[in-house]
């Protein structure tokens, strides 16, 4: 048997399906590769449940038909659709995407994904990434939740062992991580999580949070002074401002 049909027949696999919400040509909105070319690549399922969260379809079943919003999907035919734009960046995200990184099919989709660009993970650091993921990801945006996601635990969102892991990423330049930020209150509890994680300065990056272009601007103006005196990094969130709860942006 070819090397090709080896594969072709792997990837043809029930085992080989990934929870799949959605995958759209766009720019990067946040952090540090915003105003990139980008295709999201979007897989459902999520261990928190941020009051704010701007993709719930991917996880709340109380509110969302999953089976609809998130059907098993083959990796074949993801990747073939987010290699289909000839953009050489992807941003993988959901949901929480570390959830499915002990599936062969997550390492099916990266390596699928990596052969025809860069991979990105959007995460929120709950998870430490797995051996093969830290090797097929160029970039990791990790983004811990403060008390604001307003549902969970501390214990829940703050995992000391997975922002350890996501710590010595970032020190090699290979990780960020990402705040998003409500009040300037929200700023010192981030300065809590970033000293007590060893979190190099110049790694952070604030956000700020809202869902509509005016929201956005308010907050960010409230946020950027203090966010400047700590020796971090900001964005905007672009997407929100270009194309408010827009879909598929
Ligand atoms: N344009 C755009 N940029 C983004 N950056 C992070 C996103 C996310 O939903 O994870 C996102 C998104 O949904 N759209
Ligand atoms: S961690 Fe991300 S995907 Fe999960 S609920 Fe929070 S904002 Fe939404
Ligand atoms: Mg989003």
């Amino acid at each position: 048997m070819t090397a090709g049909l080896h594969l072709g027949r792997l990837l043809g696999q029930r085992s080989m399906q990934l929870p799949f919400a959605e995958c759209f040509r766009t720019i990067q909105g946040e952090g540090p590769a915003t105003g990139r070319q980008a295709v999201f690549v979007r897989l459902g399922l999520c261990n928190l449940a941020c009051r704010w969260c701007d993709s719930a379809f991917t996880w709340d079943a109380s509110r969302f038909d999953l089976a609809e919003e998130i059907p098993d999907t083959q990796v074949a035919a993801i990747v073939e659709q987010a290699t289909s734009f000839g953009v050489p960046l992807f941003v993988l995200t959901g949901g929480e995407p570390l959830m499915h990184q002990r599936k062969p099919a997550m390492d099916a989709l990266l390596a699928g994904l990596t052969a025809a660009g860069e991979v990105h993970v959007e995460t929120n650091g709950t998870i430490p990434p797995s051996g093969s993921v830290v090797e097929l990801v160029a970039h990791f945006t990790v983004s811990p939740k403060l008390a604001n996601n307003g549902a969970d635990t501390a214990k829940r969102r703050i995992r000391p062992k997975a922002l350890a892991r996501f710590a010595e990423i970032a020190a090699t330049g290979r990780a960020c991580f990402k705040f998003v930020a409500t009040t300037r209150e929200d700023l010192d509890e981030i300065a809590a999580v970033v000293d007590e994680h060893q979190v190099p300065a110049g790694a952070v990056w604030v956000m700020p949070e809202g869902v509509t272009p005016e929201q956005v601007l308010t907050t960010h103006r409230a946020l950027v002074d203090g966010v400047i005196a700590r020796g971090w990094n900001t964005t905007s969130r672009l997407h929100t401002l270009l194309w408010g709860e827009e879909r598929g942006r």
